[in-house]
């Protein structure tokens, strides 16, 4: 299981080796270092073959500290190195002291000015190293060289508003952090209301890079927000440390140990001696005749996760509609919230799934029924809608619930924490996705999946995971319609299978993503049911 780090769990996990007297912090930079060149040549080797040129920037903390080891072990190598730094070298903190006074026995430190001496020799280099702020990233870059440095990276760089990147500095690496990026969030520091006064400062400034090296354990803000395209390709180094986080609940990475010990696996998946009750029965609500295609691909998710049966529960007008592309499926005509209510009576209906093509006024009228059955329930697009606008209906939801919002339903259903999400981060650690999910989970009281490519998955006691369809498994193609239909069927199949609510969205989500990973670009909804048995056998159940 893959933990992801906030900056204070990686200083305390730090703190706590150091402390026990294992390793020194004097000993974790020359790691750290080491662990950035290492990852150089492994992502350039034509870099390791001959010498070249590097220009490292520096920063005024332990970061700056990485920077001047990576330099000095490059000169070591016979390149040439040229190293700025930001801030005033009397105060660098003890280990980058060292670290300094080791570099300054080698070559020259050269202040990293306003005049933007440094942008020449940076253009000139075979390897630009970013040691500016790592995880201690405060602020925006806020005071004269930070300007000097913000005005060049935002016009000739990396205008994160255009996403327009130089072609002209061959290679970036970014020590822990690519420089502006919040390593909580994802999210890039900005000074409020600085657009106002002037333009260079219209948005947050970092530098982007082509390569990141973290350590220990990868960042929560390199896999939410801009963190992966800001990170490049995200290596993480080996430094010796050990320990993982303590406390409050660890940020999980969604992986396949995480879903076989959700119970996807061969000996506790589906057993011989069992029959299809005993793999549960999925009801999935389906929309008015022409809005029938978004359940479909619901229930036949549903299907293909393993759920034993799954009934459409279609309105009498929609029923030929439905009926005429149904084979496996199967249907029941539901009019009205009390026929539902009939239909819940049989028990062996485990799991719900309301929302998808549903109609909002249907949704409305349906939702007080569908919460005080009390079953394991999906909600999802028009439910979320209906949700956002009453009180009561919110105030039903239990803890057997799923809410799977995209952001605008998110920003209909938490405008407050929305709006705090929405807030140009101007401090670090910045508000993030996890924290906005796991407010929004607290407050429904029942799992939360908050979509998109970092999708967030939080329940109400602070359990959190992040599915994220970045680096090697991004799958931009899933943004195509129909895709967020098939996610809640699969959350339904799993729930009926009797999977735990914030375990079903959690392995639904990751199957999602490793199904349109594997059928690849040209990707509609409906492939992705249909590539799960692919999964299945790349994964052995
Ligand atoms: N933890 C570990 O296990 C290991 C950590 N290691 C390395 O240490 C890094 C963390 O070091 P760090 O804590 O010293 O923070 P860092 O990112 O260098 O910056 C802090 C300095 O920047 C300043 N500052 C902040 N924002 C600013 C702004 N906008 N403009 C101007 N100044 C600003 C801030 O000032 P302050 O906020 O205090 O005023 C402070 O002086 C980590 O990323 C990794 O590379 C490895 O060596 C080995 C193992
Ligand atoms: N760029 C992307 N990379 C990976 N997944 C994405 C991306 N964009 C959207 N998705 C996923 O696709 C699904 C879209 O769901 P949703 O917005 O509800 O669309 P629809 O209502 O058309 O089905 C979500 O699971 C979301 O996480
Ligand atoms: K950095």
């Amino acid at each position: 299981m893959a933990e992801l780090l906030t900056s204070a769990q990686m200083r305390a996990i730090e703190g706590a080796v150091i402390d026990r007297g294992a390793v020194t912090g004097l000993d974790l930079m020359e790691r750290a270092g080491q662990g950035v060149v290492d990852a150089v040549f492994e992502e350039w080797p034509e870099l390791a073959r001959s010498s070249h040129r590097a220009t490292v920037l520096c920063g005024p903390g332990n970061n700056g500290g990485d920077g001047f080891v990576i330099a000095r072990l490059l000169k070591q190598r016979g390149w040439e190195v040229e190293v700025f730094l930001y801030g005033d070298p009397a105060k660098l903190p003890p280990d980058a002291t060292v670290n300094y006074g080791r570099w300054a026995e080698l070559g020259s430190v050269s202040e990293l000015r306003k005049t933007g001496a440094w942008v020449e020799p940076l253009l000139q280099a075979d390897l630009c190293v970013d040691a500016l702020f790592g995880t201690g990233l405060t602020r925006p870059f806020d005071d004269d060289h930070a300007e000097a440095l913000g005005a060049y990276v935002l016009e000739a760089y990396n205008n994160i508003f255009s996403g327009a990147r130089a072609p002209y500095i061959d290679r970036i690496v970014a020590v822990d952090v690519p420089s502006g990026l919040c390593a909580d969030s994802g999210r890039v520091l900005s000074a409020q209301g600085a657009e106002e006064t002037d333009p260079t400062k219209r948005s947050g400034v970092c530098f982007g890079a082509d390569l990141t090296v973290t350590f220990h354990r990868a960042k929560l803000g390199q896999y939410l927000g801009e963190g992966p395209e800001l990170c490049g390709k995200l290596v993480v180094a080996d430094i010796g440390l050990w320990g993982g986080v303590t406390g409050a609940p660890p940020v999980r990475q969604v992986d396949a140990a995480v879903l076989r010990g959700h119970g996807l696996r061969p000996d506790v998946g589906k057993r011989a001696d069992q029959h299809k009750y005993s793999h549960g029965h999925a009801l999935i609500l389906s929309g008015l005749s022409g809005k029938t295609g978004a359940a479909r691909l619901a229930a036949r998710a549903a299907l293909r996760v393993g759920a034993g049966l799954v009934t459409l529960g279609t309105p009498h007008a929609a029923v030929t509609e439905v009926a005429a592309q149904l084979t496996a499926i199967m249907l029941r005509e539901i009019d009205t919230p009390e026929t539902l209510t009939r239909v819940l009576a049989d028990q062996r209906l485990t799991a719900l799934c309301l929302g998808p093509g549903f109609g909002i006024d249907r949704a409305r009228e349906f939702l007080p029924c569908v919460l005080a059955a009390h079953r394991a329930t999906v909600l999802d697009a028009d439910a979320l809608t209906a949700l956002a606008e009453g009180e009561t209906a919110f105030a039903a939801l239990h803890d057997r619930c799923v809410l799977t919002p995209h952001a605008g339903e998110f920003e209909r259903l938490f405008p407050d924490i929305a709006a705090r999400l929405a807030e140009p981060p101007t401090k670090g650690p910045a508000y993030s996705k996890v924290d906005a999910t796991r407010d929004a989970a607290r407050r429904a009281g029942c799992p939360v999946l908050f979509k998109g490519s970092d999708t967030v998955i939080a329940s109400p006691d602070g359990r959190c995971s992040v599915n994220a369809a970045v680096y090697d498994r991004a799958a931009p193609w899933l943004a195509t319609a129909g895709t967020g239909d098939v996610l809640a069927g699969l959350i339904a199949g799993l729930l009926a299978r009797g999977f735990a609510p914030d375990h079903a969205a959690e392995t639904a989500a990751w199957l999602h993503v490793e199904a349109a990973y594997s059928f690849g670009p040209g990707l509609i909804a409906e492939d992705l049911p249909e590539e799960l048995p692919t999964v299945f056998r790349t994964l052995g159940l």
